[in-house]
């Protein structure tokens, strides 16, 4: 099977969206008209892979753009499925050209149209699902005054709602002030690429969650724009899988040092341990205090184990002349002892050649001693929380100021960040910027980033590039939790749970 490497999807502003329709239009031969149609087509299609459609009452809220027309087609395709379909349209005399074309269809179809203004009250029937269609990614100031009843009425309503491509209210580019009237949905469809907005913090009420769904927009356009944020997904994973063969053996896997633990943590270095050879990497050392050993060798054979010559913490660091890659951090704790030894590991070796990840208390000690991020080899991996992101590059107000001072950290430093949370973001010197699509909330468990900073090891160790290992190593995370989850549930979720997933994972991945 030919297999398409796909690098990354752009995440792309309005205005290259804008300018992505008009190539797609002129390439393809069609008119806006028929994007509409393949627009409202795809969310039909998601509806019917949800509900059994003719069952269910749909109240379509539209305006008067585009993203009203794409409402305003859906009504007539779901009509056509026998679902009961309630209209209402924004009075206004300004449509757009696509809007008044697909009235005049739903008039041809005697499919009949309420039309609203800001006095109007609606009835909404118990159950009817309400779809959010009135702007898109064409909003360019927040809703008026005059509108906001309108916004109020279906955020207070019992219905479930679901927004077409964007919720209304929603800028994509840029954050709403807290007073802005937004849509409230329970499911967002947003067309072909997703926004950027969708994956701020700051806009989980509005979008708890979202879907892509293809309309085939022209693909060369979207890659021709320029983007400094990309979306990480199933389609870039191909291309990230090195296989074995018949004469492969372990030393051309890599040979992985894990540095961590502490009296009453030793439990964070294991899952790093096992979740590096887990994830395909050929050798693993475990360097532990004293008192890890015995629980190392027993719990997971397959690893080597060298101690510190204290009983409960670090406080020298070893040699790591033949290994390829070290890992840092898990469980390692923030003893003034351990601070000294990792600030002379660090001032005292020659890294050069060393592909290095630090997690945890790792950063921690980073941080207490900052001028250390100069001693790191070039695109060392960092894997902080957000509480660990503030101690190395300081406080932000807001999503956009967190991006642009660890942009700004990791291109200085020429390092990796890794800013874990939903949609973990993946910092890349170049400037670039990854948000994850896979993971879930039952994945915020003890030990989770432990497993993670293995994961991304062991790809280091197995020859992955370090923006490979960032990328992938977070994927996989995410998507071995999401089949832990699958199969036990999230509530229960445990961080080993997604370390045994990680066989299942990647045979799903990989076959
Ligand atoms: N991405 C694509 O290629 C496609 C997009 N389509 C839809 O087209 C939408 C974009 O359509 P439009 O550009 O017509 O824009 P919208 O339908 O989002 O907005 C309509 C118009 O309202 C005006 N407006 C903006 N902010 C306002 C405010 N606060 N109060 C009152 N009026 C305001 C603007 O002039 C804007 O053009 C997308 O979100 C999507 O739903 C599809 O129809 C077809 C293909
Ligand atoms: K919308």
């Amino acid at each position: 099977m030919q297999i398409q490497y796909i690098y990354s999807m752009k995440i792309l502003s309005p205005q290259q969206l804008k300018a992505v329709e008009t190539q797609t239009i002129k390439i393809q031969d069609v008119d806006l008209i028929n994007l509409m149609e393949r627009a409202a087509t795809a969310v039909l299609n998601w509806l019917k892979n949800h509900m059994d459609v003719s069952k269910n009452h749909f109240t379509i809220i539209c305006g008067v753009g585009n993203n009203g027309g794409d409402g305003l087609a859906l009504a007539r395709l779901l009509a056509s499925e026998n679902s009961h379909v309630k209209v209402y349209l924004q009075k206004n005399n300004n449509y757009s050209l696509d809007n008044l074309t697909n009235q005049k269809r739903l008039k041809d179809a005697k499919i009949p149209i309420e039309f609203y203004d800001s006095e109007t009250k609606f009835e909404f029937q118990p159950f009817s699902i309400i779809i959010d269609a009135i702007f898109g990614y064409g909003l360019n100031r927040p809703i008026e005054q005059e509108w906001i009843s309108i916004i109020n009425q279906i955020n207070q309503a019992e219905n479930a709602v679901v927004s077409i491509d964007v919720p209304s209210g929603l800028f994509c580019d840029q954050l709403n002030s807290p007073e802005d009237a937004v849509v409230q949905s329970e499911v967002t469809l947003t067309f072909q690429t997703p926004k950027l907005a969708l994956f701020l913090p700051e806009n989980e009420k509005y979008v708890p969650q979202f879907e892509i769904l293809d309309i085939s927009l022209d693909w060369a356009s979207m890659e021709s724009q320029n983007a400094d944020f990309h979306y990480f997904s199933m389609d870039q994973i191909p291309q990230f899988h090195k296989g074995r063969t018949v004469f492969s053996h372990k030393y051309e896997f890599g040979n992985v040092v894990t540095i961590g633990g502490s009296y009453g943590k030793i439990g964070a270095i294991l899952l790093t341990t096992k979740s590096v050879l887990r994830s395909g990497a050929g050798l693993v050392t475990a360097y532990v205090p004293k008192c890890g050993c015995q629980i190392i060798q027993t719990s997971f054979p397959e690893a080597m184990v060298m101690t510190d010559f204290s009983e409960d913490k670090i406080i020298a660091f070893p040699s790591v002349d033949g290994f390829d890659t070290i890992a840092i951090g898990p469980g390692i704790g923030t003893d003034e002892k351990t601070a000294l030894a990792f600030a002379q590991f660090l001032e005292e070796n020659d890294l050069t050649n060393k592909k290095m990840i630090i997690d945890a208390d790792g950063i921690n000690l980073l941080a207490k001693n900052p001028e250390l991020v100069n001693k790191l080899p070039e695109k060392t991996i960092l894997t902080p929380h957000n509480k660990e992101l503030e101690r190395l590059v300081g406080n932000w107000n807001d999503s956009f100021e967190k991006i642009k001072k660890t942009k700004e950290f990791v291109q200085k430093n020429n390092l990796i960040v890794v800013s874990k949370g939903a949609y973990t973001q993946t910092y890349l010197p170049n400037a670039q910027i990854y948000f994850n699509s896979t993971g879930n909330p039952g994945m915020a468990t003890a030990g989770s980033g432990d497993v993670l900073t293995g994961i991304i090891a062991g790809h280091l160790g197995k020859g992955f590039t370090a923006e490979e290992a960032a990328l992938f190593g977070v994927f996989l995370h995410g998507f071995c939790g999401d089949e832990a989850a699958a199969q036990i549930g999230q509530e229960s979720l445990i961080a080993s749970d997604i370390l045994n997933f990680i066989p299942t994972g990647m045979k799903k991945l990989f076959g």
